[in-house]
């Protein structure tokens, strides 16, 4: 209580003033040859016609009729200045797109200030291929410019692409701009996530992942069934955005001369404008400033932080929760920002628990989690309104960080801690670290407060800390491992990875690395002797069938040879999700020793593999069962219809919990599995099943995941990964082989903690691996020719030269 009562004071409002978010740099004006000035450069209405031009008096007057109180900051448009907010809502979208359904239910939203770029927006679009939008959170870009596109008869030539670095922002994204065309998702305006393909026939407007967008490049590379891509929060590097960008210039200049040339719209948050105009053979930039309401930003202060720890940042955000719930208004509700789904769970039991000690009379706290892995219709509950006498708390990792709008958010707590991974290419291990965020990224999270009203924001980090952080995130394809990303591009045609244009070359030695890792796994060949230029094999054709890692692809064409495809389908796809064994919550009643020998019941002395496929194996019985079960009470007329599913979902959460298995996780995992399901079917592979020899599983793993190869040492009490011997590491404790030690594993990954540790470890032959291993030895130290025509021969594949179908030339 102490520790509470001492934070209240650190973060009390009145003992720091509120520091507005003025922009403290002067706002660059749109002039129409493009470039950014920091001086207003006035040419009022030259882009303007004269219906417009009416149109925006008439607004401007609107504006200025209402007073608007509190503006901080601006709109320009060649000139035009004015004050916001505008808090009157005005009547737009369903007029002006004048479609049938949308006259009918015409769309009321606040004015917002890319409103008035609109008409330099349209006529940009029209004369040029491509543009640069630069604008404040909040400023309407994502909502608003595929509308622009549409209005200004884009989507005649076909859809316009909106993509998004996360699900969850394109999933809420294309509802809001359904609602304000006054249509249902999938008329349109529909999107395209993984796994939920929400578009039609009259479709006009596509959000989508960056990642799908790529995925459908692979099948039609000039990717004409749009007219025109926006990349939205281009800022945020993803590594999917940077190739898409990358891609999307040569699919522009070779559909240049067609009839349909490629239009390319790049958004982003913060001033990154040069970069990408310069990436983008000087393109025009249109900056939007200003956002719809003010957001006031607290941070703790220097005064009173003695004893204040920035790292115990859950804590914080806890007492800062509840000093903000008992003095914020009923009805505004607050987002924090944490970095995982372990600290969020226990940061909503903690939150959830604090409800018993509320003063009679005060709002229930509810807590409600949002991360990446939860299920699509948990992420949705965010989003769903308030229940009258509670205050909902989303707790949220980064992926509520852009582009999504919760109605009824007026405050957002920011811990200012972000978990990434990062690869480290010369060992190959991914390091996963919770680190500082970016200045950018503080700035964005600000931004989901004062969406629809105005907002407040409290850093759980003093101003002095935000001076040092980093002001944009690291690019992702800085610091990942490229191997997929190039398996993609070669199978796009792309010959010589060093010499791509990519808006941040990685480093050569990440390059190397991927093209080393590709070359083993026998996906890619070099065609030269200086090993600059690579060709896709037969088998690296293979792996772009699965939307997976090379590594994992590489199981399953194994399985498929080994006769075990079912299996290993069953295993990959739990593979792509987080741990399905939940760790025991503080709320959990059971003793140690009880959730011990749950878990053990699943454990096998093969490995952590066939353990998740002992999981998913008798979940699929125990589902079996209960099906039959319910199908049986539903003939026989037992329960109506709404009880029996009661029944059901109570049947499933009660299994799931008795075993510790993660609901989520597991209907992930077996979504990913339909999808690799529908892939082999699609692609003629026969279902093969080993039932229960699990051995010949075990050496299709083994040969997918070669390059992660261990030897127990005895003397040491540790493991030596065979390709890098000077890296040595430990079996995590979770593992089922933590205990056993036997003398050669395969491993998932590795987690650098105080510890090295190798996750979800297999038992192998070494036998099955050693040729492999001496292969990639020798590709390594350069003796290529002759160990790759080696490697052929051990993994039978042929060099595939002859690409067939269309391809970029990159
Ligand atoms: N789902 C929603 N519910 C209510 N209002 C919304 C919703 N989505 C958007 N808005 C309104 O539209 C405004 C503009 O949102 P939009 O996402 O287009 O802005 P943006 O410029 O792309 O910002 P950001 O980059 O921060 O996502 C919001 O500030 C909010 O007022």
């Amino acid at each position: 209580m102490e520790h509470f009562l001492e934070f209240l004071r650190h973060i009390s409002p009145k003992s720091i003033p509120p520091l507005p978010l003025t922009p403290t740099t002067p706002t660059p004006k749109i002039i129409p040859n493009g470039i950014s000035h920091p001086t207003p450069p006035i040419t009022p209405t030259s882009t303007i016609s004269q219906k417009n031009k009416k149109k925006k008096n008439k607004n401007k007057f609107k504006n200025e009729q209402r007073a608007p109180g509190g503006a901080e900051s601006k709109v320009s448009t060649n000139g035009h200045l004015f004050e916001k907010p505008v808090k009157s809502p005005v009547i737009l979208n369903g007029v002006k797109s004048g479609g049938v359904a949308a006259e009918k239910e015409r769309f009321i939203r606040q004015q917002l200030p890319i409103d008035l770029v609109e008409t330099q927006l349209m006529h940009e679009l029209v004369t040029k291929q491509t543009t640069i939008v630069i604008g404040e959170t909040g400023s309407g870009k994502s909502t608003q410019v595929p509308q622009i596109c549409v209005r200004a008869g884009l989507a005649a030539n076909g859809r316009i692409a909106v993509t998004q670095p996360r699900r969850v922002a394109a999933v809420s994204l294309a509802t809001r701009v359904a609602t304000e065309m006054g249509c249902e998702i999938g008329e349109s305006v529909g999107y395209h996530v993984r796994f939920e393909n929400m578009t039609g026939q009259k479709t006009e407007i596509e959000y989508m992942t960056d990642g799908i967008v790529l995925r459908k490049a692979l099948i039609s590379p000039l990717l004409d069934q749009y007219s025109t891509v926006i990349i939205d929060e281009a800022h945020e590097r993803s590594l999917h955005s940077d190739v898409l960008m990358c891609i999307l210039r040569i699919c522009q200049e070779q559909r240049a001369a067609s009839k349909n040339p490629l239009r390319l719209i790049i958004m982003s948050a913060t001033l990154q404008a040069e970069k990408f105009q310069k990436y983008f053979d000087n393109a025009n930039v249109i900056v939007v400033s200003g956002r719809t309401f003010p957001i006031d930003v607290y941070y703790v202060s220097p005064v009173s932080a003695k004893g204040f720890s920035v790292s115990d940042y859950v804590q914080n955000m806890i007492v800062t929760v509840k000093n903000v719930h008992l003095t914020e208004p009923k009805g505004h509700d607050i987002l924090v920002f944490l970095t995982g789904s372990d600290e969020i769970q226990s940061a909503c039991e903690h939150i959830q628990n604090l409800n018993s000690s509320l003063p009679a009379g005060a709002d229930v706290l509810m807590p409600i989690p949002l991360y990446a892995a939860l299920r699509p219709d948990q992420q949705k509950l965010a989003f769903r309104p308030t229940p009258k006498g509670t205050r909902k708390i989303i707790i949220s990792t980064n992926i509520a960080e852009t582009s999504v709008t919760i109605p009824g958010i007026r405050v957002v707590i920011d811990s200012g801690k972000v978990k990434t991974k990062r690869f480290d290419a010369v060992d190959r291990i991914d390091i996963l670290k919770i680190h500082n965020i970016s200045k950018a990224q503080a700035k964005q999270r600000t931004g989901r407060a004062g969406r629809d009203a105005p907002g407040k924001c409290y850093r759980l980090y003093q101003k002095s800390d935000f001076k040092n952080f980093d002001a944009e995130n690291m690019p992702e394809i800085l610091r990942c491992n490229l191997s997929a990303t190039f398996l993609e591009l070669m199978k796009l045609g792309m010959k010589n990875p060093h010499s791509l244009k990519l808006i941040d070359s990685p480093e050569k030695k990440n390059i190397e690395a991927a093209l080393l890792e590709l070359t083993s796994l026998g996906a890619i060949r070099p065609t030269n002797s200086e090993r600059t230029k690579f060709v896709l094999t037969e088998m690296g054709d293979k792996f772009c069938m699965y939307p997976l890692s090379p590594d994992h692809s590489r199981i399953l064409i194994q399985a498929q040879k080994e006769g075990c495809i079912m299996e290993a389908i069953k295993i990959v796809a739990a593979m792509q999700t987080e741990s399905m064994l939940s760790s025991s919550s503080s709320s959990d009643i059971r003793t140690n020793a009880e959730i011990e020998r749950i878990r053990r019941k699943f454990e096998t002395m093969e490995g952590d593999h066939i353990t998740l496929l002992k999981i998913v194996l008798t979940t699929n019985h125990f589902f079996e069962q209960l099906n039959k079960k319910t199908q049986q009470d539903a003939r026989f007329g037992k329960h109506c219809e709404k009880t029996l599913k009661n029944e059901y979902n109570q049947a499933i959460k009660k299994f799931c919990n008795d075993n510790f298995i993660n609901e989520q996780h597991l209907k992930t995992a077996s979504q990913i599995e339909e999808q690799l399901k529908e892939i082999a079917v699609q692609n003629k592979i026969p279902f093969s099943t080993c039932a229960s020899e699990f051995s010949k599983v075990r050496k299709a793993i083994a040969l997918g995941l070669f390059l992660n190869t261990c030897e127990y040492n005895r003397q040491d009490d540790r493991y030596r990964l065979l390709i890098n011997p000077a890296i040595t590491v430990k079996i995590h404790p979770s593992s089922c082989l933590s205990r056993s030690k036997p003398a050669y594993i395969v491993f998932s990954e590795l987690m650098k903690t105080t510890e090295l540790y190798a996750l979800q470890v297999t038992l192998i032959d070494i036998e099955w691996v050693q040729p492999l291993i001496a292969a990639h030895k020798k590709t390594k130290s350069n003796h290529i020719a002759e160990s790759i025509e080696r490697m052929n021969s051990l993994i039978s594949t042929e060099g595939h030269p002859a690409q067939k179908k269309a391809k970029l030339s990159l």
